[in-house]
């Protein structure tokens, strides 16, 4: 039985973000998972986990900026990560430190590296190179800091632009930087927009091991994962089957309240058993 944890950026935003735990534990959530936490000191956001007794599994490097202050505001900036941006190594490494520095406070094992938008003129291709040694770099400090780093294939339609866009892409570049500590996070969602064959594309993709993290929401509204043109049940056996361990993150906006739309979370009620 899958594994759920809350995304408290998605989920809950009827609440200030710090009562937002608080919210996803009343609710039998014991792992919550956000963008960014860079708004927030780390023994602050700590605390709400202890308090609670939630696990942090997820969170993402700054999507750009070099001082803490830029980093909090970043996203609604417009910036999207620093991954394919030349010219970028300072903000990339600085993300990936201060990501690193919010890991070891908040014990999270994995946070995930933003691929950013691709410049006008430039193509996959043709930042490949900077990518794979950026990420080389990156899952070096990531074995040293013993967390994971994910990247996750974002559908174009939300993210026009977005680097990494398809599984292929992801799991290419994982396997160019053979590192453990680089996975791909497959986010369903995303999968079904860009690809489709999602059920098929679990059976390829989990085996390698290569997979650290699944996201879910409904398609094509990204609401609850209970309609739409993707079927839960059937997806959440096949994790099942394939003996997914991991966590699958709620990474969805509720169409009316968040603990209301948690009628189909009932059939798994055990959501606190997933290694992180
Ligand atoms: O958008 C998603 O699916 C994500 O998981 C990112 O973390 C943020 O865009
Ligand atoms: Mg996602």
């Amino acid at each position: 039985m899958p594994q759920f944890a809350a995304n408290l950026s998605l989920m809950y935003t009827e609440l200030p973000f710090l009562e937002r735990f608080a919210a996803a534990a009343r609710d039998g959530f014991r792992a919550v998972e956000y963008l960014f936490p860079y708004a927030h000191a780390p023994a602050q956001l700590a605390q709400q986990l202890r308090a609670h007794g939630l696990q942090q599994v997820l969170f993402n490097a700054p999507p750009g900026g070099t001082t803490r202050d830029a980093m909090a505001t970043a996203w609604d900036a417009g910036a999207r990560g620093t991954l394919c941006l030349a010219g970028q190594d300072a903000a990339f490494r600085a993300g990936l430190q201060q990501a690193l520095e919010y890991a070891s406070v908040l014990q999270c094992p994995r946070v995930h590296v933003m691929g950013g938008l691709l410049p006008a003129g430039q193509s996959h291709a043709g930042v490949q190179a900077l990518v794979t040694e950026r990420l080389h770099w990156a899952a070096q400090q990531a074995q040293d800091a013993g967390v994971a780093l994910l990247i996750e294939p974002i559908n174009g339609r939300d993210m026009p632009g977005y680097y990494l866009q398809r599984q292929d892409q992801a799991h290419a570049l994982v396997q160019a930087v053979d590192s453990p500590r680089l996975q791909v996070q497959m986010d369903l969602y995303h999968c079904q927009i860009v690809e489709g064959d999602v059920a098929m594309k679990l059976r390829h993709y989990l085996p390698t091991g290569r997979v650290g993290h699944i996201q879910i929401a409904g398609v094509p509204d990204r609401h609850e994962p209970d309609s739409g043109e993707l079927h839960y049940p059937y997806l959440f056996d096949v994790l099942d089957q394939l003996g997914y361990t991991g966590w699958v993150g709620c990474e969805y906006r509720p169409r009316a309240g968040t603990s209301q739309g948690l009628g189909w979370l009932q059939a798994y009620a055990r959501m606190d058993a997933a290694e992180i």
